[in-house]
């Protein structure tokens, strides 16, 4: 999905919602135990209910993987699933030398050869430029860099770090800047980072910001819109288990959709209020 496509999505959907499917099959609603795929069937059916809500679905990797064989075809039907007017985002956090962060580009892009054909991937840039171009280079395909996180922990080392009179954090946008442009290259920043936004927004004014941390973390999403929302929106906010898990019965796809619906209401009101809908 290009960037103009994304915007229109926005605009259209009146949202920048984007679903996170982290996929506990100990979570989810006892009844899908019986189906041959839980994971899938309960996917489908948040899907079916939230898709004309948001723009964007984030299955987070690791929920997959961590289910080995089985995971991975839970997610295969996943991502063949998803609405093709929503962004496919794989939360994998990769970054490795050049020839490694390669191969993780084609098995997260290359549908053909791995069964995954995902929009954008999220990226570990802590290995620097060899580490992240490999993920540019490939047509029509996003990637996500991580620049200031929402945990707690991403405090340790993204900021206070001053160099040059600025944050780690900064540093990552200005340099990984170079490696790409508005077109490939989104960043990572927490909702629960607040006024760091308008430090974001100075380095990178035109960006897509995947803003995870609203919800279960708390991230204030009035406060994102205040200091990270740019003239296109600029912003993909994330939500995962205050809607995948607003209910833990048989009307959990219900208890989504309304959970997704509360937070497309906020949105559609900041969309109006900065004058990107009318
Ligand atoms: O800084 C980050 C980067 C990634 N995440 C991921 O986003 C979702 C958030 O889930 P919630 O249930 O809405 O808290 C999850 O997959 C994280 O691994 C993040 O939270 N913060």
């Amino acid at each position: 999905m290009t960037r103009n496509e994304l915007i229109h999505q926005i605009k259209t959907k009146r949202s920048f919602l984007c679903v996170g499917l982290d996929t506990d099959i100990d979570k989810i609603p006892q009844h899908l135990l019986d189906h041959e795929d839980p994971v899938f069937e309960f996917n489908r059916q948040i899907i079916a209910a939230t898709a004309d809500l948001c723009v964007a679905y984030k299955p987070n990797i690791a929920f997959y993987e961590s289910r080995g064989v089985a995971g991975w075809k839970s997610l295969q039907k996943t991502w063949a699933a998803l609405p093709k007017d929503c962004l496919s985002i794989a939360d994998a956090k990769r970054g490795d030398i050049g020839n490694t962060s390669k191969m993780y580009a084609k098995a997260f892009f290359e549908q053909q050869t791995s069964g995954l054909g995902f929009d954008a991937i999220t990226i570990a840039p802590y290995m620097g430029h060899d580490s992240v171009k490999p993920f540019l280079e490939f047509s029509g395909k996003w990637g996500i860099v991580l620049a200031l996180t929402s945990n707690a922990g991403g405090l340790d080392f993204q900021v206070g770090r001053d160099v040059n009179g600025q944050q780690l954090f900064e540093q990552v946008i200005r340099q990984t800047n170079t490696w790409g442009d508005v077109t490939n290259l989104m960043y990572v920043v927490g909702a629960t980072r607040g006024e760091a936004f308008a430090t974001i927004r100075k380095h990178a004014p035109n960006h897509f910001l995947l803003v995870p941390g609203v919800g279960a973390q708390g991230g204030s999403l009035s406060e994102v819109c205040k200091y990270g929302m740019n003239t296109d929106c600029g912003l993909l906010v994330n939500a995962t288990r205050s809607i995948i898990y607003a209910s833990k019965g048989t009307d959990f796809a219900e208890k989504a959709r309304e959970e997704a619906l509360a937070l497309q209401q906020q949105m559609e009101h900041e969309l109006l209020e900065k004058g990107i809908i009318s």
